[in-house]
């Protein structure tokens, strides 16, 4: 166990994805955490590590890894014990809607959750998990200011053409764009290549945020212009579960032929669909798919590659060229396999990488011929957030 901290003020960074819930808490300054942290495959097969500052793991009290809602009791249970005379001073959530009113990070009251509340039917695999997470902090920190920090905040100020559906403008004005998510991501990886390759961040760049959910952003001299989602998090890439770009026919189609629900629908497009529902059941997580080798786990890779390749066609159509790729989301930093498919036969996009750095997850894989840049950056939706919980602490300090 760590020594009581008595003196330290910490920034709690709360990620609830899809599959995961990340945690990171950090001290008053720098990017370094004090405690890290990951829940994975939340379910079944759910584990848990927590490291301390020096990467070493930490002992876990008792938990239960089956829910989201498990898992971030036990994380605060960890928080509490490992860091008992710690002082909270914000705790920050990724929320992955902010719908029409949030393009900046906001305080909780009341009147925010209730407006989160009613986002939650366009991202139900999120921010109900968002929520809870609000709710749970602010249970077990009274009074300590919870900030929500938001995934579509970072596209809000794109270009009408991708805001918009072309079905009748009144929906447009009744708040159905194409918000565009992972924006905490997109967020952080601008950051970074404006500090690591400013020349290129000038330019055109598209970031793959390839996760368990996976986007694609066309990034021009810094700003959001092109996203592959869109109205909720099933647009765009097929995804663990979820299934991506679709015919909009082929829900007139369940409707009408199959005579299904929209709860049965809402059942098919986000949790059977993507790799899971590709590989005939087999699974949502690229691991197990590229550890199968079988023709279900074939077909799902193929069809990821192939929706990957055809966004960044178009993100570089959109944008006149492209200067940069850049990966991040666990598949983008992990999977050599997946980059190296991606890459394949993009040389007219001079687009080339150099083998061995794609094998040792290099931060520049392009080779010294490739015209365009290709990049991972290993997000960090944590740091986003924890720099904002910490500026709106500061904000509140010097406004009392
Ligand atoms: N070494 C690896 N090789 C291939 N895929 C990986 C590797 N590590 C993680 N992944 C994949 O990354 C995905 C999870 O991405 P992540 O960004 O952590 O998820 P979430 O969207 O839930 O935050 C899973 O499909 C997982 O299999
Ligand atoms: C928006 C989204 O898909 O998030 P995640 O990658 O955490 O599932
Ligand atoms: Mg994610």
């Amino acid at each position: 166990m760590n020594a009581p901290l008595t003196e330290t003020i910490g920034f709690l960074a709360l990620n609830a994805g899809s599959s995961s819930l990340k945690v990171a808490l950090f001290p008053a300054e720098g990017d370094a955490a004090l405690l890290t942290g990951q829940a994975e495959r939340i379910g079944p097969e759910g584990r848990m590590v927590l490291k301390d500052s020096t990467g070493a793991e930490l002992a876990l009290p008792p938990g239960d890894l089956t829910s989201h809602a498990g898992a971030l009791a036990l994380v605060i249970k960890a928080v509490k014990r490992h860091f008992p005379g710690l002082r909270m001073g914000a705790i920050g959530h990724r929320v992955v809607h902010g719908g029409l009113d949030y393009a900046e990070p906001v305080r909780v009251t009341p009147e925010v959750l209730e407006k989160l509340i009613a986002l939650e039917p366009f991202a139900p695999l999120h921010q109900p998990h968002n929520i809870a997470g609000i709710r749970a902090a602010m249970a077990a920190f009274p009074g300590v200011p919870q900030i929500a920090c938001f995934d579509t905040a970072f596209h809000r100020g794109q270009p009408f053409v991708n805001d918009t559906f072309a079905i009748p403008h009144r929906y447009y004005e009744a708040g159905v764009r194409r918000y565009g998510f992972h924006g905490l991501s997109y967020d952080y990886v601008t950051g970074e290549m404006k500090r690591i390759a400013p020349h290129l961040m000038e330019g055109r760049v598209v970031v793959a945020h390839l996760g368990n959910g996976a986007s694609m952003c066309a990034i021009h001299r810094g700003k959001s212009v092109a996203s592959s989602m869109g109205f909720s998090a099933l647009d765009g890439l097929p995804m663990g579960t979820r299934c991506g770009q679709i015919d909009p026919g082929v829900l007139l189609y369940m409707l009408d032929r199959e005579h299904l629900d929209t709860a049965q629908i809402r059942q098919i497009l986000y949790n059977e669909s993507g790799l899971l529902g590709l590989s005939d059941g087999l699974s949502n997580d690229m691991r197990t798919l590229e550890a199968a080798d079988s023709p279900a786990a074939h077909r799902a890779i193929d069809y990821f590659v192939f929706r990957v390749q055809r966004e960044l066609g178009a993100m570089a159509a959109v944008m006149g060229g492209i200067d940069a790729l850049v990966f991040c989301g666990g598949i983008g930093e992990n999977s050599r396999t997946v980059r190296r498919r991606i890459c394949e036969r993009l040389g007219w996009m001079g687009i080339e990488i150099d083998h061995g750095r794609n094998a040792t997850n290099a931060t520049v894989l392009s080779s010294e011929f490739s015209r365009t840049t290709v990049m991972i950056i290993n997000t960090r939706e944590d740091l986003v957030i924890a720099r904002a919980a910490r500026l709106a602490a500061q904000q509140e300090a010097v406004a009392e």
